[in-house]
């Protein structure tokens, strides 16, 4: 049982050499701690022995006592209730069993949508309204139990030290492992979960029941931390470098690559930008010969911007194998361990521990075996791989910008300035209200795409919601950009420094360009999504 003490024995430590004080009725010994505490030991003199509850939660988010209190606390006052915890989000070991056969999420009847229990903060907003209580035709008790699983996961071991590893500019390998044991690299891979391809499997959620909605939850919860750089090197490269060589590639060659990958042992990433053509791809350049014997492609060539590709074993690359334009693209799957490929990390503005790279091919000898779909036909695989990739920059922008919202929310109700809290200041919640309804308008839209994409079949959904997925790229990721800025402007200097109460909105603002540019620019989508729409109901016969 952990120790109790009365506020009598917390105020004997008043002093520099034995230094306690009480937080939400825990007490914590910071006298070791003074010397390195990040804003001064004398702020933490002056309260030596009483409550400081107050002074904490006015300079200090939820996370810092997450990461400090294992090492801090010493026991709780006599005095403090202990409050019936909420039902805890499973443990790992002890995540929520698969639930019974669910109803197919898909098209459930009427009196089966009742709303799920309430999750979360319960801030309105702040996270989708099914969460909150309110009814939804796409969720069921698998995507909510799957919701606590991740959830718990991410609180626990992963948000209190995002800004750590996004400042070393790396995360620790154990979490893509635990990515692949979870099952949830497995679950992201823009279809059925592979059950012949991995023995690991989502605790929440049965394989056969697996869904878009859960692929989607499993990225949209892990992007709560806020850093597009943490949400990269997870699945940055493995979202969009993993799914055509599934798909495309020849058995053989998927058996052997694909279980290495979905067991987090190893990484995989997509070349396809080189430094003279970005969302232009027709026009790339890094060409594959086929050798005298026509055993091996010899590939020559440079990729620029690629996520994770200081770390890959593999890279799924497109080449030019035949003539210039669309025609003449071929994609391989590239491993690292043939030799000849030389990676170095890029310095960029944002998405720090994401891993964007340069790289070089030198003559790389790759059998034939591994080319992933057919020879100059390569171009409909990376088309075919664009609404995935892009799906997935819109769940995390929308996830981004109410983190945006969400703190702001949260900082308005305890900042005060001109005698108020900001919150009762007009202009910050017009602010507020402009965010969400940004917000909630484009995420609204999202679950009516990825319930389109789950209703149809890839072609189809290629060219029927191509258009539709570009124009809510440009809607999420402006709409990111909207809300980092007006998060910034709410938290001010906080802010403008990194780490700290403003961290998450510092960082975002300078990962927002890195969801606006790559997987096709906001312009480029735009354009995109009235040209690929009209083909589309051209088709239908639209009437103008
Ligand atoms: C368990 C006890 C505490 C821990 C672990 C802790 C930890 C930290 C950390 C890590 C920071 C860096 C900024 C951040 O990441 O948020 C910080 C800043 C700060 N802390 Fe604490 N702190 C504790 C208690 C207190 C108390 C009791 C006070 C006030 C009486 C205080 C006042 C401040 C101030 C003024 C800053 C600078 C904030 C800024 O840069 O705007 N801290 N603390």
């Amino acid at each position: 049982m952990a120790k109790t003490f009365s506020k009598d024995d917390v105020a004997s430590h008043s002093k520099t050499d034995s230094l306690w004080v009480v937080i939400d009725e825990d007490v914590y010994d910071l006298t070791k701690f003074q010397d390195e505490h990040p804003g001064g030991k004398k702020i933490l003199q002056r309260v030596a022995g009483k409550d400081a509850s107050k002074q904490f939660w006015k300079y200090h988010n939820e996370g810092i006592l997450k990461k400090f209190q294992g090492r801090l606390q010493v026991g709780s006052l006599n005095t403090k209730k202990v409050i019936a915890q909420p039902a805890p989000a499973p443990a790992k070991e002890a995540a929520p069993k698969p639930p019974k056969p669910a109803p197919k999420t898909t098209a459930p009847p009427k009196e089966e949508s009742e709303p799920q229990e309430p999750f979360g903060d319960l801030i309105p907003f702040a996270d989708p309204s099914w969460y909150q209580g309110y009814h939804s035709p796409y969720f069921n008790e698998t995507h909510a139990a799957l919701r606590a699983e991740v959830r718990q996961w991410v609180e626990s071991e992963i948000e209190p030290y995002v800004t750590e590893w996004d400042e070393a500019k790396q995360v620790p390998d154990r979490i893509y492992k635990q990515m692949g044991e979870r099952g949830y690299l497995a679950g992201l891979l823009g279809g059925k979960f592979p059950v012949n391809l991995t023995p690991h499997r989502v605790q929440a959620v049965p394989p056969e029941q697996w869904d878009l909605f859960h692929e989607m939850l499993v990225t949209d919860e892990i992007s709560r931390v806020g850093s597009g750089g943490f949400v990269w090197n997870l699945i940055g490269g493995f979202g969009i470098g993993g799914p055509p060589l599934l798909r495309h590639g020849k058995k053989a060659l998927v058996e052997r690559i694909m279980p290495g990958i979905l067991a987090g042992d190893k990484r995989i990433c997509l070349a396809i930008t080189e430094p003279d053509a970005g969302s232009d791809v027709a026009n790339l350049t890094c060409e594959a010969k086929l050798s005298e014997d026509g055993k091996h492609y010899i590939v020559n060539g440079e990729k620029k911007w690629i996520t994770n590709g200081v770390w890959a074993d593999y890279f799924t690359t497109a080449v030019r194998t035949g003539k210039p334009g669309m025609n003449g693209i071929s994609v391989l799957l590239i491993e690292r361990e043939s030799g000849g490929v030389s990676t170095r990390r890029m310095d960029c503005q944002g998405v720090w521990s994401s891993g964007t790279t340069y790289i070089t091919f030198e003559d790389v000898k790759v059998p034939v075996e591994n080319l992933i779909g057919k020879e100059n036909q390569g171009f409909k695989v990376i088309m075919t791989n664009f609404n995935h990739e892009r799906v997935g920059i819109i769940i995390q922008s929308l996830r981004f910008a109410r983190v945006c919202y969400e703190e702001s929310m949260k900082y308005a109700h305890k900042r005060r300035t001109f005698g108020k809290k900001l919150i009762d200041h007009p202009v910050i919640r017009m602010k507020l209200a402009h965010m969400a309804r940004q917000i909630e308008a484009s995420y609204n839209w999202m679950e009516n795409v990825i319930y389109q994409c789950q209703c149809m079949e890839e072609t189809e959904a290629m060219l029927k919601l191509g258009g539709a997925i570009a124009g809510l790229k440009a809607q999420a990721t402006t709409t990111f950009e909207f809300c980092a800025r007006e998060a910034s402007q709410i938290f001010g200097g906080l802010s403008y420094s990194r780490g700290g109460q403003g961290g998450k909105i510092e960082r975002l603002y300078r990962d927002v360009r890195a969801y606006a540019i790559p997987g096709g620019s906001e312009e480029i989508m735009l354009d995109l999504s009235m040209r690929q729409s009209l083909r589309v109901h051209q088709m239908f016969g639209m009437k103008l």
